[in-house]
């Protein structure tokens, strides 16, 4: 690591003759192999992007330029150049750097990310807000191709076509990859691009200084191509300057086409093309697997793993498949995200009734609703922190004309390593406010399977939410039995104390209530509340604590809050759960016990409000 250990900031990086990039890029992308190899993190992404991150460095002058990076999965080898290359040890681990670009991290991070599809709308803002304070840099965003599928993109496009007089820069980074391989109309279009790539290049030679070899290239092409009508690119027509497609591992193209670029004004647009994993032989031909690696050891590769407790993923992907087989009227709907969501296997047994429809979640909500209309049953697969792009789109088109959508809620409270971005904490915030909702919390596995199948027999639309990674190792029944609805059941009887508990907050509940004989309600329901139960407890107890892993303001507590009110009934009450402020990365268990919602936080919380012994008469405010 010569070269790379000598670099701690892009200046350092301007310093070098063109001819050693080519060799620190090999330094660069043994390092970000080593270093995720030992924290686990995004692979296959960040190693198809080390040439594209050197040229840009290089070529622009960072950070007063501004590279804006989408989702910024992509961004180690960005990170390691920009004077945290020693920091990359505690990647996505507590009080360490987080795994996406953050304002707060570093001044080269010019816009915090991690949900996809933003670059462009962001770039563009700064391109413009530099026209207006009469500041000469540019604004370049890096979209993959995955990224390139939400409409968001396709809005900012719109908008930045229209002027000729900013220093607006696009990169679409095409590694013919979203997480998994992608899918729609666009792959194809940039497919037809990619196969007439020679083609294209040569039409570019009239508009632009191209390198020497490729001038060349061109040159040669133009003529084999005399006669033909070249059609603009789909870029061109929303007003882009379209540069490509060219080899994004070959800075020998890369360096001299990004200078030519830096000299013209308008919104520009090139097209590279990079191979997700591109240098570890075991990435590149599995890109799906090195997309999101924990530890592993690069000579060996990831190693199957070894059968353990089911994760919720799992127990949902079991039930959809169990379901559609049940019932012909299911479709299964993933917003991209087949692994995550659990939903190979459906894929495999069902292709009929799969959809994948690209990092689209408005659209995959809408499109339910439409699937629904006509009387099918859709299951909307999809990560809690992505429900938020479709909330209008489930507001809207599913609930207020409660159309039969059931929405199975992954990754639900906290996360873990993907940190802030990826959080689910507000779902129960803002799903229990839209009428005609049924919002329901899983406290096990079994109770997940069980709600799915409730979610999926009411006729109207609901959400069931579970958290990520494995259950706590209950036995799931295989049948398809239902819950009542809005009924919560009593799992523990004690006296003096009433814990109310919403989902994975069940267990450690019941964990700290045996220390202080309290009663513990499994509530399941966050809508509709089992407001009776709530009035026994109250009416049986001295106090009320609520417990849930999710935001505190406005989510399951503040219901039982509201039913109390409603019942004219003023009893203390306690509620747990996850403060008014963005939790970081960080390992989850950990993070759970820091915001006191492990069993000994419940345990102290109670104590130090209402008090030891029996009856409590210290209330503590
Ligand atoms: C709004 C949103 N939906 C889903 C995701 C999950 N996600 C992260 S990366 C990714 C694939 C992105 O593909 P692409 O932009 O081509 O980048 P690549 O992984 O190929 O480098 C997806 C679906 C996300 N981050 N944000
Ligand atoms: C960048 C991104 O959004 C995904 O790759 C995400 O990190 C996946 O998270 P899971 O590992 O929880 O599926
Ligand atoms: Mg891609």
């Amino acid at each position: 690591m010569d070269m790379l250990n000598k670099i701690n900031s892009p200046a350092d990086l301007r310093k070098l003759p063109r001819t050693e990039l080519q060799p620190l890029a090999g330094e660069l992308r043994a390092f970000v192999l080593d270093s995720v190899s030992k924290t686990g993190g995004h692979l296959s992404s960040n190693l198809g992007t080390v040439e594209l991150t050197i040229a840009l460095h290089y070529v622009f002058n960072t950070p007063a330029d501004r590279i804006v990076w989408d989702v910024g999965h992509q961004t180690y080898p960005h990170k390691i150049l920009t004077g945290r290359r020693e920091r990359m040890s505690s990647l996505r681990q507590f009080n360490g750097i987080s795994g996406f670009p953050r304002r707060d991290e570093s001044e080269y991070d010019t816009f915090g990310t991690a949900h996809s599809s933003t670059s462009i709308s962001a770039a563009l803002g700064m391109a413009l807000a530099a026209k207006t304070k009469g500041e000469s840099r540019h604004a370049i965003a890096v979209i993959g191709d995955g990224a390139m599928t939400a409409g968001m993109a396709f809005e900012a496009l719109n908008n930045a076509g229209v002027y000729d007089d900013i220093n607006l820069l696009v990169i679409l980074n095409d590694n013919d990859m979203s997480i998994s391989p992608p899918v729609g109309a666009l792959n194809r279009y940039l497919a037809r691009l990619m196969s007439g790539k020679f083609y294209a290049a040569a039409r570019n030679v009239g508009k632009t200084m191209l390198p020497a070899p490729m001038l060349e290239l061109a040159k040669r092409l133009e003529e084999h191509a005399k006669g033909m009508i070249m059609p603009a690119t789909m870029f061109e027509e929303f007003g882009f300057n379209y540069i490509g497609p060219i080899d994004g591992h070959d800075l020998e193209s890369l360096v001299p086409t990004l200078q030519n670029l830096k000299n013209l004004k308008g919104p520009q647009f090139l097209h590279v093309v990079t191979k997700k994993g591109q240098g570890y032989k075991l990435a590149e031909a599995d890109p799906v697997l090195y997309h999101g690696p924990g530890k592993f050891n690069p000579a060996e590769g990831i190693k199957p793993a070894k059968a353990g407790k089911l994760t919720y993923t799992q127990v949902f992907g079991d039930w959809l498949c169990d379901q559609a087989a049940a019932d012909k009227r299911l479709i299964g709907i993933t917003p991209a995200m087949r692994e995550g969501s659990g939903m190979v296997q459906f894929e495999q047994r069902f292709p009929d009734r799969y959809y994948d429809v690209g990092i689209a979640e408005q659209h995959a909500v809408t499109f339910a609703a439409g699937l629904a209309c006509e009387g099918l049953k859709p299951v909307v697969a999809i990560y809690s922190t992505f429900l938020q792009r479709g909330y209008d789109q489930l507001i809207h088109d599913v609930a207020l004309q409660n159309l039969d959508v059931t929405f199975a809620l992954d990754r639900a409270g906290l996360v873990g390593a993907d940190g802030a971005t990826h959080a689910g904490n507000y779902d129960l915030a803002f799903l229990r406010c839209i009428p005609n909702m049924v919002v329901m919390a899983a406290a096990d596995e079994n109770e997940c399977r069980q709600m799915l199948s409730t979610a999926f027999q009411y006729n109207g639309p609901a959400a069931v939410r579970y958290p990520r990674g494995a259950g706590i190792g209950v036995t799931v029944q295989q049948d398809l039995q239902v819950l009542p609805l809005g009924k919560g059941e009593i799992r523990r009887a004690g006296k003096g104390i009433a814990i109310l508990a919403f989902g994975t907050m069940l267990a450690p509940a019941l964990a700290a209530a045996e220390a202080l004989n309290a009663t513990v309600a499994n509530m399941r329901f966050v809508k509709p509340l089992d407001a009776e139960l709530v009035r026994q407890l109250a009416e049986t107890h001295e106090a009320l604590v609520t417990v849930e892993e999710g935001a505190l303001m406005g989510g399951a507590g503040s219901a039982v809050a509201e039913a109390l009110a409603e019942a004219g009934i003023v009893k203390p009450i306690l509620h747990l759960g996850l403060p008014d402020k963005f939790i970081d990365h960080g390992d989850a268990v950990q993070l759970l016990a820091m915001c006191g919602l492990d069993a000994a936080g419940i345990e102290a919380s109670i104590l130090q409000r209402f008090g030891k012994g029996e009856p409590r008469l210290v209330v503590n405010n």
